[in-house]
Formats: C-alpha cells, sequence, structure tokens
C-alpha cells in the first residue's frame, strides 16, 4: 500500500476530532471520503499529510512512518490541494505553480528549464495557460482552484490529496477536474479526495469511505457503499441513486420530499 492508516485518531491538541479510522490508498486508485459538515474530513487529510500531530495509531507511505520522512522528502511523494481559501502573495499563477516544483530543486538553485517546462505542461493540463501572468490574488475563486491543482501536478507526487476540489468551480470545470482526477489514477498516481457531491464518487472513485463524527462507517466500492439508506443516515435526507444510461454511472440526488424538509 502506498498510505495505510491503521487506527488513527486525529485532532487538535487536546480536542479529539476522529478516532479508529484504518484506510489506504495505493496506485491507480482513487479514494473518496463524503461525511456532513463538520464531521473531520479536512483535519483527517492534513493528518494524513503530517500537517498536524496524530494523537494515535500507525500512518505509513510506502511502509514507512511519516514522521521518518522531511517535509522536502515528503513533498517529493505526496503534494495537496487545499480548499482554496486564505491570505496569499500577489505571485503570478505560473509562479504558484513553479512553487509546485520547490521540494525537487537544491536549495539556492534557480528552476530550471525542465521545471518551466513542466510547470507549463500542469498549466495547459488544467486548461488554464491563459492565466499564467495574471496575479494569484486576482483571479477569481475556481480558478484559484485549478491553480492550485496545477500546483500539486507539477509537483510529479506519487499520491495528491485534495480537500473538496470541485467546491468553487463551475459545472464544466467540475467535469473537467473529475476526468483530470480520473487520469491522475490512470497514470499511477494514487488520489485521495473529499468532496460533498456522492454523484462526484461514482464519477471518479474506486472506493468510497462515508465519514460520521470523525469514524468511518463504511468503505468499498461505491456501488456497495452508496445507497439510499446509507446517504440518507449520512445527510439526514432522503436520497435517490439511480444509473443514468447516457452517462454510463450512477447518480445521487436528495428527492426534495416533504418529510426531508427542516
Ligand atoms: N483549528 C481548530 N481547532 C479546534 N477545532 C477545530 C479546528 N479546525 C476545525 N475544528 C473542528 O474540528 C471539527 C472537524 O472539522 P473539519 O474541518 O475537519 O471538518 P470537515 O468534515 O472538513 O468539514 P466541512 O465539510 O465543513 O469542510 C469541527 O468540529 C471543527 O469545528
Amino acid at each position: 500500500m502506498m498510505l495505510q492508516a491503521t487506527d488513527l485518531a486525529f485532532g487538535y491538541g487536546r480536542i479529539k476530532v476522529g478516532q479508529g479510522v484504518t484506510l489506504s490508498v495505493d496506485r491507480g486508485e482513487v479514494l473518496c471520503l463524503l461525511g456532513p459538515n463538520g464531521c473531520g474530513k479536512t483535519t483527517l487529510f492534513k493528518t494524513l499529510l503530517g500537517l498536524l500531530p496524530r494523537q494515535g495509531g500507525r500512518l505509513e507511505l510506502n511502509g514507512k512512518d511519516i514522521a521518518d520522512f522531511s517535509r522536502s522528502q515528503f513533498a517529493r511523494h505526496v503534494a495537496y490541494v487545499p480548499q482554496a481559501t486564505g491570505a496569499y502573495f500577489p505571485f503570478s499563477v505560473f509562479d504558484v505553480v513553479l512553487m509546485g516544483r520547490a521540494s525537487r530543486i537544491d536549495t539556492f538553485a534557480s528552476p530550471t528549464m525542465a521545471d518551466r517546462a513542466i510547470t507549463q505542461e500542469a498549466l495547459a493540463a488544467l486548461g488554464i495557460g491563459h492565466l499564467a501572468t495574471r496575479p494569484f490574488t486576482d483571479i477569481s475563486g475556481g480558478e484559484k482552484q485549478m491553480t492550485l491543482i496545477a500546483r500539486a501536478l507539477a509537483q510529479e507526487p506519487e499520491l495528491i490529496v485534495m480537500d473538496e476540489p470541485t467546491a468553487s468551480l463551475d459545472f464544466g470545470n467540475q467535469a473537467r477536474v473529475l476526468s483530470r482526477i480520473s487520469s491522475f489514477a490512470a497514470s499511477g498516481m494514487a488520489v485521495v479526495i473529499s468532496t460533498h457531491d456522492p454523484s462526484h464518487a461514482f464519477a471518479c472513485a474506486s472506493r468510497v469511505a462515508l465519514m460520521q463524527a470523525g469514524a468511518l462507517v463504511a468503505i468499498g466500492r461505491p456501488a456497495d457503499v452508496l445507497t439510499p439508506q446509507s446517504l440518507q443516515a449520512l445527510y439526514g435526507v432522503e436520497v435517490a441513486v439511480a444509473y443514468l444510461d447516457q452517462a454510463g454511472r450512477h447518480v445521487c440526488t436528495p428527492t426534495l420530499n416533504e418529510r426531508n424538509a427542516p
């Protein structure tokens, strides 16, 4: 297994957010995490990435405890696409994506032609080449999200962890990002994403994990795990799950029946 978490407990200082989480992801797989607001998805991701110290359990990358990696060693294997919020400096979009190369550039050395070419390819892969010279602070939320995905791609990671990668994207860019996620996995990467749309799990995930109050309540293939019953239990609303011939996969939608009204 590329990434293996066993009986992981996580939270902030003395505050416990989650416990008992066992999951793994291997090359070529997309693992999709679903769960209601505040259940602990981002906290779990930050713990998987070593950005938050774990409160208990084991966490290994390629068989080695993640605590035994330096930050730059770890970044050569794993890229993180955070939610596109927070303060940023006015670097150009090109330079933000080029920063994805940082862990591969020696201290005090400058980016090479190859680093710049890989940056250009990552911008093109996400369809944002035209934004290259724009300041990152002056682009839209969706454009920021695409830039952060391009930065992760430029890192050439084995594992990419994406926190709600489709959150601020329009319908077309959601579809483009879901397709890119599938192609990342097809090219041999391991991918972990979170989303609030269970249909997205059907679109790109090999496995899906359902999280409730910091614990995993189910993990398995989307068709086995994502049922009207499991989604109703997770979100507290009635959900229809149907196979759509034209799309060639299942989609999920709330029924909006009267009895779902708050
Ligand atoms: N820095 C922090 N210190 C203490 N508690 C925090 C901190 N950040 C988040 N929490 C709490 O931890 C819990 C889990 O938050 P987390 O952001 O992991 O949820 P999430 O599943 O990612 O939510 P969402 O779907 O809304 O993004 C919440 O109760 C939240 O209030």
